[in-house]
């Protein structure tokens, strides 16, 4: 019977960096979660126990911490863009670096009308993220960037409707023109090179996600999602592709008739489960090829 290793990888997940700025007394905040995967030539410490190769997880955890403090930490992309060129430095049986880095975002709590100096409150709207992938050494190093947005809790009380749809037997949805639209948004784009302001790129993108769910009139969480992407790829030519997953949060109109109560649009249950889940790329016709960008990212995006 012949057995072989198949693809693998190993790293330490989940490093919870957190480093302050203190050089002067306005201190500033980068609150990070930072996980890194070697991939390649490993497998003597699978199939014999030989770990001669293996870089320990527990190195990777301490370089994200050390890198913290020497290297300093700006955009995430740039942070992940630098571990993971070290980690294929210097692991000579490495071929490929996976490093996926969150972002929590804090805001300064305002006191006496100023954002306090050194006192934050966790800020609400989303998650940023980054998925990069480091490959070859030297003149041939590539380097894939996929950075995005999670849990972008998004919603809004009217301008979307849903009707038209295929019906059989099973239906007993009613078609609405107006209906409550909201979604936990995950978005995620890969980027088409490396050479990306990347704190500029994210705050454009975010900015423009929300307009756009603002602004389009839906037909359809898929038609809201489409036009969304539309959007940043016709005004971010830095952007290849972007994806999104959306579960539809439903809200249901309560029927108030039994205690002769009339509700036209204005008490409604939030369900929690079962919800739609809606998912969709956009991508451009010449999209750059992906290479290993999306590689290990889990679910649909
Ligand atoms: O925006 C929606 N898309 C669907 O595919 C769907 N299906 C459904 O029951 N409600 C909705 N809403």
């Amino acid at each position: 019977m012949a057995i072989h290793l198949g693809a693998n990888q190993y790293g330490k997940a989940e490093s919870r960096v957190v480093r302050i700025y203190r050089d002067t007394a306005r201190h500033q905040i980068r609150d990070l979660n930072v996980s890194s995967a070697l991939r390649g030539r490993f497998e003597d410490a699978h199939t014999t126990g030989d770990q001669g190769d293996v870089l320990p997880t527990d190195t990777q955890k301490n370089t994200a911490f050390a890198f913290a403090k020497e290297k300093g930490v700006g955009a995430i992309e740039d942070f992940a863009l630098t571990l993971g060129g070290h980690f294929i430095d210097a692991t000579p049986a490495a071929d490929g670096a996976r490093i996926e880095i969150e972002e929590y975002p804090w805001e300064r709590i305002p006191v006496d009308g100023a954002g306090h100096d050194h006192s934050f409150v966790r800020s609400g709207s989303g998650t940023r993220t980054t998925v990069v992938n480091v490959e070859g050494r030297g003149d041939d190093r590539t380097a894939y960037v996929v950075s995005g947005i999670r849990d972008l809790v998004v919603l809004k009380s009217t301008g979307s409707e849903f009707h038209g749809f295929l019906k059989d037997k099973y239906t007993t949805l009613a078609e609405t023109d107006d209906r409550i639209l909201a979604t936990s948004l995950v978005a995620r784009w890969r980027y088409d090179h490396t050479d990306v302001d990347w704190d500029k790129s994210y705050d454009e993108i975010k900015s423009l996600l929300l307009e756009q769910f603002a602004r389009i009139h839906s037909l359809a969480l898929q038609q809201t999602l489409y036009g969304m992407g539309e959007a940043v790829l016709q005004q971010h030519p830095e952007v290849a592709e972007i994806k999104f997953s959306a579960p539809n949060k439903h809200h249901f109109l309560v029927d108030l008739s039994p205690f002769g109560v009339e509700n036209p649009g204005e008490v409604f249950i939030a369900a929690d489960r079962p919800y739609g889940l809606i998912e969709a790329t956009v991508v451009r016709d010449d999209a750059s090829d992906p290479g290993s960008a999306w590689l290990a990212v889990p679910g649909f995006c």
